[in-house]
């Protein structure tokens, strides 16, 4: 019986002992390596993604063209599901897979919930109060704690219907007064939407109008706001020259949140007055059934309770986030449903026999009608599968140095996820460029919009997860299904339906749609 290796290697023929003995040193070291790697992975480095080269000092910024959502798709083609590359001092990473969003968003939710606000959000954020852009934190917990539970709870979401209801049936009447013209579905989209939630923030006083009319200017405001926010801005490349502001977007970005914050101003004004002269009619400070935004909002700021109270920068700030972040992304969306269904009849005509079963021609769309309507319901997911309205989500911002499908990712780094390419991966969706709502009905793999299947993140996922889904779902099912449901839409004669994007912060249709109503409904009364 031979006792030890040794005793192998002496028992041989000299000749070959030694060779064999090196060898086997070899490998009982390699071994004994490769089980201690094993046992303590943190000694073993992974390295950074592969990706990329850049220029020296620029990076990639110069190979960046417009369509970054198909050129980050076409990256990963080359370089897999997790790349970097490098924009001046910024290191970024793009995910492209549901695994390693999945990795991202759920395993390492806690790291990668923090955001990497554009230098320009300060002015936005009135100095960091939002819950955006916030770190997660103290502030970023208590404010989207006030917006999910309260503010957008279901209790002041069903009590101001009545409001959102009106603001669509105004959109109905304009739309009728313009019957046979062409009308711009998204800008009539986008009226609607803010509209809708101008009068949420007045809530049906006497100043509500006036916040309707504040809906055109802000139209023009957020749009402005949206493309100063999704500029590629040397600040933030090179945070050096932050302070030379170089191509002037800070000041631009500054100029437009300081319109927003007049406007807030005016409706704080005016609705503190409103509160007192109802306290001093002897009626119970604020309008209890009311429960709009502002009046809600403004007990918060008085309110004595500190865990609860906010400032007024963080008051503006949510009311910013909810005109920003809530607006522009719903009238999008409804904008390319109704071209997606122009584009395909036979979906338009079965939108149209469930709207005819369930609601009825002589009947306008109420919300009460939007569960059952189940096929429009596949058409929204289908259009934000293939249009998401923002393409990487929010970028995410590590903050320690993690480790995402096995390579290094250090603090402070961007993140993209990229669900544009995650929503049109053929490895994950049947004939993915196909506008098909019916792989969205039942019988089919169960899908919402809280981010738990990573197949589908149009409103993201984990922690950071959209704060105003139920306000957002309700608000775009109502609107497309009113749009749909009263009017049939036609392209202008000769004119082609164009259904290509242009990238920016919320992407869109590269050409507005410009589409000809005709009524719909038996009873024309209903138009009045
Ligand atoms: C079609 C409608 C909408 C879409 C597609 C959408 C999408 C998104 C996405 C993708 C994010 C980032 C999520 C992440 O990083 O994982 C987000 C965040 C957010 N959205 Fe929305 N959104 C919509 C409507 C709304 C509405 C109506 C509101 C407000 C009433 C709103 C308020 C917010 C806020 C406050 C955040 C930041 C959440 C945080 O950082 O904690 N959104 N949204």
């Amino acid at each position: 019986m031979w006792s030890s290796w040794w005793d192998i290697a002496f028992s041989m023929n000299n000749k070959y002992s030694a060779e064999l003995l090196t060898l086997l040193l070899i490998t009982t070291s390699a071994v004994l390596w490769i089980f201690r790697a094993a046992k303590n992975p943190k000694k073993a480095s992974p390295r950074l993604p592969p990706g990329p080269l850049g220029l020296p000092l620029v990076g990639y910024l110069p190979f960046l063209g417009s369509q970054v959502h198909r050129e980050f798709s076409q990256l990963a083609k080359i370089y897999g599901p997790i790349y970097k590359f490098w924009l001046g001092t910024k290191l970024c990473v793009v995910v492209s897979s549901p695994s390693l969003a999945k990795e991202v968003v759920r395993d390492h939710d806690s790291v990668f919930a923090n955001r990497d606000p554009p230098i320009s959000a300060q002015f936005v954020t009135f100095g960091g109060n939002d819950i955006v852009f916030s770190p997660l934190g103290k502030n970023w917990r208590k404010l989207r704690k006030i917006f999910v539970s309260q503010m957008l709870g279901s209790t002041v979401l069903d009590n101001s219907y009545s409001l959102r209801r009106e603001q669509v049936m105004k959109s109905i009447r304009n739309v009728y007064a313009n019957i046979g013209n062409p009308i711009d579905v998204g800008e009539l989209a986008f009226l609607t939407s803010i509209n809708s939630v101008m009068s949420m923030f007045w809530g049906g006083t006497e100043q509500e109008e006036k916040g309707v009319v504040f809906g055109a200017e802000f139209k023009n405001m957020t749009t402005e706001l949206m493309v100063l926010l999704g500029k590629s801005n040397l600040s933030d490349i090179f945070p050096v020259l932050a302070r030379f502001d170089i191509q002037g977007i800070q000041r631009q970005v500054k100029k437009v949140a300081d319109s927003f914050e007049r406007v807030f101003d005016s409706a704080i004004d005016q609705r503190k007055k409103t509160m007192e002269a109802e306290k001093d009619d002897g009626r119970p400070e604020g309008n209890e059934e009311r429960k709009d935004f502002m009046q809600f909002l403004l007990r918060l700021h008085d309110g004595e309770d500190r865990s609860s109270s906010i400032t007024m920068p963080q008051l503006k700030a949510v009311l910013m986030d909810t005109v920003v972040g809530g607006t522009d992304t719903t009238a999008t969306t409804t904008e390319w449903a109704i071209a997606e269904l122009m584009q395909h009849p036979e979906a338009m005509k079965k939108v149209h026999q469930e709207l005819t079963q369930v609601v009825g021609l002589n009947n306008l769309v109420e919300e009460f009608h939007l569960p059952k309507l189940t096929y429009l319901d596949a058409v929204i997911k289908e259009t934000l599968r293939l249009h998401p309205p923002l393409p990487f989500l929010i970028p995410r911002c590590p903050s320690k140095c993690s480790t995402i499908g096995g390579y290094m990712v250090p603090e402070g780094t961007r993140i993209f996820l990229n669900i544009w390419a995650i929503h049109r991966d053929p490895n994950v969706w049947e004939n993915p460029l196909e506008f098909r709502p019916e792989r969205f009905l039942n019988g089919h793999m169960e899908f919402d919009y809280n981010g738990n299947n990573f197949e589908y993140l149009p409103f993201g996922s984990g922690r950071r997860v959209c704060a105003g889904i139920p306000l957002g779902e309700k608000m775009l099912n109502f609107v497309v299904a009113s749009f749909l449901h009263s009017f049939e839409w036609k392209m202008p004669l000769g004119e082609k339906l164009d259904l290509s994007d242009s990238f920016g912060m919320v992407t869109k249709k590269m050409t507005p749609l410009v589409a000809i109503p005709t009524t719909r409904l038996s009873n024309l009364e209903l138009y009045a």
